[in-house]
């Protein structure tokens, strides 16, 4: 009884990690699924292939550490957020593909809601701003397309969830419909000073309350497995939202402390402490744990494209075979050229939230090629990070002096993450542990098991794997960074 099966649910792939009494891993399963993109600004996944590949990889990894269901002492959770599912409650059938965070089909309902005078309000509430990426919108567009379906949400026949409900819901048969303060702070119909769902904004946005999901603690009880499912009653008793998980993955406990996930986008997260702290510059205030009933808030700053400029680079243009290739490539760009790129593939996100806005590249010449184009891409991660950076600074004193903790796929680019330090001038430290999110996960539902320590241990065994520091001059550094604002205020005007 002394493992910790970690479901790490996320947009492109869903990963089961297995650790062992010590937090070591010892499995690790993956498998990626289908992307759907329908229309232009529109993703979808399939929810019967979100569980068919979470629960493969779950059985994987049981086999690979050659562990038997009945020797866990609990499954942690965590899950790409704001993707939204809804489903029947009686058959468990969902009612539509999965509307997935980086989906724009909410746009026009969005620039209604804020032309009309909302924004502030909703703001002060969820601590969001008024953009398609979060759940509310999504489900008043499901809603809105057949009246019948509303009448059967209010009626308690539809159940809404973000991906952690969905799975919660499938894993436990059908007894427990609940989600964790983290990923109910991203639907954009919570308060999250309250600590509950807002009836005035299911109001505003349509949402019948009775399709809604119990919000609870991170760690703590949410059910137990249907034994079917592995051969045993396994208690489910830790979720997060992927980007919060990590940032307790990196240990991110005191106040002030930053860190930044390189997967399909990029997110990172501030912790302000114990008190939400309204944003001057755009980011998003959000809960970065409930623990024994005690919120702890950060500011975050979400990035829609930064491995997925790497994806394109490898997919789209067909530069490179794959990922790892691209930092060799960009090393070998011509110093004179100086392309950028603003990666707006599916609009802007923080600081600048311009739904509408696309990518734009500046600067070509004659000379413009392959090399070029990859360092351009790379570095476009660094200086959104480095928007990011800005708008922490503005908003938290102290934020521009910290270190920054980096982890994710992306994040095992040595180019990028030296560009990244370059263009932040401040050290960026690579975590030894790079699935700080499945970490993260299995740190909640084991320390509700009583297996794994506490905050102070468990920082005391965070650990760095390499330290990249600022190389580049101050004025070389300034001088680069207005040009990539200029070329994001070009984008953003056309
Ligand atoms: N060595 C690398 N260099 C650059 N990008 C990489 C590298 N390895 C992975 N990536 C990028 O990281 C992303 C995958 O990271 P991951 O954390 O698995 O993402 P997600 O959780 O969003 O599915 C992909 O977009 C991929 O292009
Ligand atoms: O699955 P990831 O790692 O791309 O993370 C997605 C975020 O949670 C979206 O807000």
């Amino acid at each position: 009884m002394a493992h910790i099966l970690a479901i790490d649910q996320g947009t492109t792939s869903s990963r089961a990690i297995l650790f062992d009494a010590q937090m070591k891993r010892c499995a690790l399963a993956q498998q990626e699924f289908a992307q759907h993109f329908p229309a232009a600004g529109w993703v979808e996944h399939d929810p019967e292939e979100i569980w068919s590949t979470v629960l493969a990889t779950a059985r994987g990894a049981l086999d690979q550490g050659g562990i038997a269901a009945r020797d866990l002492a609990g499954i942690g959770i965590t899950n790409q957020r704001e993707t939204t599912i809804l489903w029947e409650r009686d058959s468990g059938r969902p009612l539509a593909p999965a509307i997935v965070w980086q989906d724009r089909r909410t746009a026009a309902i969005c620039a209604e809601l804020r032309d009309s005078g909302h924004a502030e309000r909703v703001s002060a509430l969820t601590g969001l701003v008024i953009d398609p990426y979060f759940s509310a919108t999504k489900v008043k567009w499901i809603l809105d397309r057949d009246p019948g379906l509303r009448a059967r949400a209010l009626r308690g026949e539809i159940l809404f969830g973000t991906v952690d409900t969905f799975l919660i819901w499938r894993l436990t048969g059908g007894k427990v419909h609940a989600t964790d303060a983290t990923n109910a702070a991203r639907t954009m119909l919570f308060d999250i000073h309250a600590g509950c769902w807002s009836a005035a904004l299911c109001d505003l946005f349509g949402v019948p309350m009775a399709m809604l999901p119990e919000v609870r603690d991170c760690a703590g009880d949410f059910g137990v497995t249907d034994p079917d499912i592995f051969g045993a009653r396994v208690p489910i008793l830790g979720v997060a939202g992927d980007q919060q998980a990590a940032a307790m993955g990196q240990a991110c406990f005191t106040p002030g402390m930053i860190k930044a996930t390189y997967g399909t986008g990029c997110f990172a997260l501030l912790n302000t402490g114990a008190e939400p702290v309204a944003s001057r510059s755009r980011l998003l205030t959000t809960i970065a744990w409930q623990l024994d009933g005690a919120r702890a808030y950060a500011l975050e700053g979400s990035i829609f494209v930064a491995g997925a400029v790497v994806q394109w680079l490898r997919d789209g243009l067909g530069l490179i075979d794959r990922a790892e290739d691209s930092g060799a490539l960009a090393a070998a760009a011509d110093s004179e050229q100086d392309l950028v790129i603003v990666p707006a593939f599916t609009g802007l996100g923080a600081p600048h939230w311009a739904a509408e806005c696309r990518g734009a590249v500046f600067g070509l010449t004659r000379n413009s090629g392959p090399a070029e184009f990859a360092r351009a891409a790379l570095e476009s991660v660094a200086f959104q990070t480095r928007d990011l950076w800005e708008a922490m600074r503005a908003d938290w004193e102290g934020a521009g002096e910290t270190v920054l903790r980096v982890d994710g796929g992306m994040c095992a680019s040595d180019w990028t993450m030296q560009a990244l330090a370059d263009t932040l001038g401040a050290p960026v430290d690579r975590a030894l542990v790079l699935e700080t999110t499945a970490l993260g996960a299995a740190w909640l539902a084991g320390m509700a098991a009583g297996i794994y320590p506490g905050m102070a241990e468990f920082s005391q065994g965070w650990a760095c794997e390499r330290r990249f520091e600022p190389r580049s001059g101050p004025e070389l550094r300034e001088r680069r960074y207005r040009r990539w604002q200029r070329a994001v205020r070009a984008a953003i005007s056309v």
